[in-house]
């Protein structure tokens, strides 16, 4: 869609308009990372005993669940969009309500369409380009990623938009002013769809109180792992954005920061904000797990599960630590005691898939594996089974980093790759390849130690001998590549 946008300078004029305070400090170009806040003069909190306020917004203005629910009664538009494609997540609420500003900011739009409100401004000073890998060209959504944990969540991602786009269109279709304004003429696009949720995903933040919401002037704010300042919802309706508590001294033209969050791994903040701290001291990473291919039980294990199918590592002070539920339930077989059974309603509808393991029903305790198998006197063989699907998975993985470093090296000199994201994407590469041979190698003393373990030494011998003796065939599998 046709956007109007309003250059930054707009801000103090909407500011005045809107009862938000800048107080010593202004929005400055700082480069790569876009608009920042920069104090006006030197400022620091040992000077008064509050904490000095550098922003002020009234309450009203910031878009949460409450303020799209008045939206929606003042404005029989975005009732309309609400009541057809919304209702299922904040952020589904959220995005519909920041098209429908788009919308009305449009210069093509000319239908009366929705209710102007601050937003209507505010989204036109919003960037077209966000640096998060959503927005990223094909080419470098193609190779930058390859190999990273972000590789199959970027993909997933895509399809999870794509089809939500589909949805909108299918919902809305019925809708006149929709129909005028958005598919008559093909004005809404799906790079629109990316935009709203790229910056949804970028400049929301969590309030104490409202909960999950975007605040206007507040998402001009940037990260650093050494933040100076902080934000909250004060008693008298605002929020505001105020130095650091501890002895904070600013010199005149400082960028004013918060922190987005100290904990999340660097392709968690690639994937939601587009950059990455390179000051964070946090190595962690997440890879996707799809049951073996010729595991009968395999689909069922997923629909069983309760959460993720995900392995979660993480390297602190050289160490790594590892965790996966799902990994616990993949290991097992019927042959080991877990049985799925689907329940039938008295009406003969199918209902509820059952898990038991050991003739007991676990279902609601599908992520508790590893407690339920601790006291089996085959535990170690289980946690044999479960190193060795780690180690593969982190083969597997650091395989395809390997492979695709050629591709790589070879888009040098390739003009349609940003060498910000191409810079951003080596560093991500760099350190989730280090986590992952870090992680391979305690695997692997991990696995030979159980080797020695007398139960599963006695269990392998007896496997090898007896087709009697059935063993998980993610076992067999691996038997065959790990044990020889
Ligand atoms: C909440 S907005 C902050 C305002 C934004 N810079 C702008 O121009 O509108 C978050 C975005 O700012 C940028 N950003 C914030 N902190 C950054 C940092 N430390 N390094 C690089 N980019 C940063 C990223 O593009 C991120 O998606």
């Amino acid at each position: 869609m046709r956007r109007t946008q309003l250059p930054i300078t707009a801000l103090a004029a909407f500011s005045k308009l809107n009862d938000i305070s800048f107080l010593d400090i202004g929005v400055h170009d700082l480069g790569e990372k876009g608009f920042g806040l920069v104090t006006e003069r030197a400022l620091s909190s040992d000077d008064t005993f509050d904490t000095p306020t550098l922003l002020l917004i009234p309450r009203e203005l910031t878009l949460c669940a409450e303020t799209i629910e008045e939206y929606a009664k003042a404005d029989q538009h975005f009732r309309q969009l609400l009541d057809a494609a919304g209702g299922k997540s904040l952020r589904g609420d959220v995005l519909l309500f920041l098209l429908m500003q788009i919308t009305i900011a449009s210069p093509d739009h000319g239908q009366n369409v929705g209710l102007s409100s601050p937003w209507t401004e505010y989204v036109k000073m919003l960037p077209s380009e966000v640096p998060v890998p959503t927005l990223w060209n094909e080419g470098e959504q193609e190779v930058l990623l390859q190999g990273t944990s972000l590789e199959s969540a970027l993909n997933a991602k895509m399809a999870a938009l794509s089809r939500e786009f589909g949805n909108l269109r299918e919902r809305t279709a019925e809708i006149p002013w929709c129909q005028k304004c958005w598919w008559e003429s093909e004005a809404l696009q799906f790079s629109d769809w990316l935009l709203v949720d790229a910056w949804y995903r970028s400049r929301c933040l969590e309030l104490p109180n409202a909960g999950e919401s975007m605040v206007p002037c507040l998402d001009m704010v940037n990260h650093s792992h050494q933040a100076n300042a902080f934000y909250e919802e004060t008693s008298n309706n605002s929020v505001a954005l105020l130095l650091h508590r501890r002895d904070e001294k600013l010199d005149a033209g400082s960028e004013v920061t918060i922190s987005y969050g100290t904990s999340k791994s660097q392709a968690e903040m690639l994937f939601s904000y587009g950059f990455i701290d390179e000051q964070s001291t946090t190595r962690s990473l997440v890879l996707t797990l799809e049951p073996v291919s010729d595991d009968p039980l395999g689909r069922a294990k997923l629909a069983a599960f309760g959460g993720p199918p995900i392995i979660s590592i993480s390297e602190v002070g050289g160490s790594i630590t590892w965790e996966s539920p799902f990994l616990y339930l993949m290991c097992l077989n019927e042959e080991d005691g877990l049985e799925f059974r689907i329940l039938q309603q008295t009406d003969g509808t199918c209902s509820q898939l059952k898990v038991f393991w050991q003739g007991s029903d676990v279902t609601d305790a599908t992520s508790t594996f590893e407690a339920l198998i601790s006291n089996h006197e085959l535990k170690d063989v289980f946690g044999l089974r479960v190193v060795v699907l780690l180690q593969d998975r982190i083969r597997q993985q650091l395989e395809r980093l390997y492979e695709s470093e050629d591709t790589l090296q070879s888009i040098n000199s390739m003009t349609h790759v940003s060498p910000y994201r191409r810079h951003v994407a080596l560093e991500l590469r760099k350190t989730e390849t280090a986590i992952l041979e870090a992680a391979f190698s305690a695997a692997d003393m991990q696995k030979n130690k159980l080797l020695e373990n007398e139960k599963v030494m006695e269990y392998l011998g007896m496997g090898n001998a007896s087709e009697e003796q059935p063993q998980s065939h993610e076992a067999n599998n691996h038997e065959e590549e790990d044990f020889s």
